[in-house]
């Protein structure tokens, strides 16, 4: 249904009840991440570029961090290069991260930043490697079985775990209107680039920026349990329970421990969010109808009402 076909006294309903929510998140940062498996239809990268510019025309502060792991794949496919995952980390060789650098860096970033410019943003895209912002070290994964007397460390190339964030240029592009959009690449002092998983990349822009949100935009409806439900509110103990389950693998892994991070240091609240729902990001804020998993820093189960409870109006 177009707005048009729709009663005007719905439209100014639904614009009025979004008032306390506006007031609420006015001035605050929220960083979203586009993550590849998200980016599948047209119509719904479509409906995220508008997100994220009315997010900013309302007086929030959106930040995109993406991925494009699907994206690297399939060019890696293309290069008949091989491509395995450890812990849910692409193993990344030079040619590897060559290839990781003109996908991410390149052919995704700019087509997001494009996306938004078309839904009538200022959006500028970046790397880590800009004002060399997203600082990385080498990440060093270990693996340890029962029979053995000491962890193995296992080589995974040049993927990096993030260091730093300088905020300054973000902060300088914010303040003057302009959306940043980043790719998830870091580099050492050395110059060297890193591939950074791009929950990673977002946890830490995040709490540098000491976000309000953090919203992880995936290709699920939110975090399932071991019944396969969805969990709408996580506590910390819950999340280390269905850890130790065996639950949580793969990319929701790095997913889950950089939102838990996040909100241990600093960011108000994290939402795993479905990027399949076309406007998902602004249900997510604007409504209390919540589209994913919430997570706080709290050991009690966090519900939307009480992520919401500093404005009576608003819940
Ligand atoms: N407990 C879980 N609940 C939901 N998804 C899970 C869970 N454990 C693993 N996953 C997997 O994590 C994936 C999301 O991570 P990932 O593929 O890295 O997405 P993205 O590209 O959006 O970062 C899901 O598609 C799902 O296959
Ligand atoms: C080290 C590592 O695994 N890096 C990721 C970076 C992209 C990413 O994180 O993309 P998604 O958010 O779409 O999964 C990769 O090479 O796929």
């Amino acid at each position: 249904m177009t707005q048009s076909e729709r009663d005007p006294r719905q439209v100014v309903e639904i614009l009025s009840e979004a008032l306390p929510y506006i007031q609420r998140f006015s001035g605050k940062t929220v960083v979203v991440k586009y993550g590849g498996n998200a980016m599948t239809e047209d119509t719904l990268i479509d409906s995220f570029a508008r997100d994220i510019v009315l997010l900013k025309e309302v007086g929030l502060n959106p930040i995109v961090v993406h991925g494009g792991g699907p994206q690297i794949g399939e060019l890696l496919e293309r290069l008949s290069i091989e491509s395995r995952f450890v812990d849910g980390m692409r193993v990344t060789d030079a040619q590897t991260m060559d290839v990781v650098e003109m996908v991410l860096g390149g052919l995704v970033n700019k087509s997001i930043v494009n996306l938004i410019n078309r839904a009538g943003g200022q959006a500028i895209g970046l790397t880590g490697k800009d004002n060399a912002q997203i600082r990385a070290r080498q990440l060093k994964v270990t693996r340890q079985t029962p029979e053995m007397t000491a962890p193995e460390i296992i080589d995974i190339g040049h993927v990096g775990e993030v260091e730093h964030v300088s905020t300054d240029l973000i902060e300088m592009l914010t303040s003057a209107h302009y959306i940043p959009v980043i790719a998830p690449i870091g580099v050492d002092e050395a110059g060297n680039a890193y591939n950074i998983n791009a929950d990673l990349v977002a946890g830490r822009v995040a709490e540098a920026l000491n976000a309000e949100k953090l919203m992880l935009l995936t290709n699920v409806a939110g975090l399932m349990n071991e019944h396969g439900e969805i969990v709408t509110g996580l506590s910390t103990a819950e999340v280390d329970r269905l850890i130790d389950l065996g639950v949580i693998h793969g990319g929701m892994l790095p997913k889950i421990r950089c939102a838990l991070e996040a909100v241990k240091h600093g960011v108000a609240s994290a939402h795993i969010v479905d990027g399949r729902v076309p406007h998902a990001t602004l249900l997510e804020i604007f409504t209390n109808a919540g589209v994913g998993t919430l997570i706080t820093d709290t050991r009690e189960v966090p519900t939307r009402e009480t992520d919401r409870s500093d404005n009576a109006d608003a819940g």
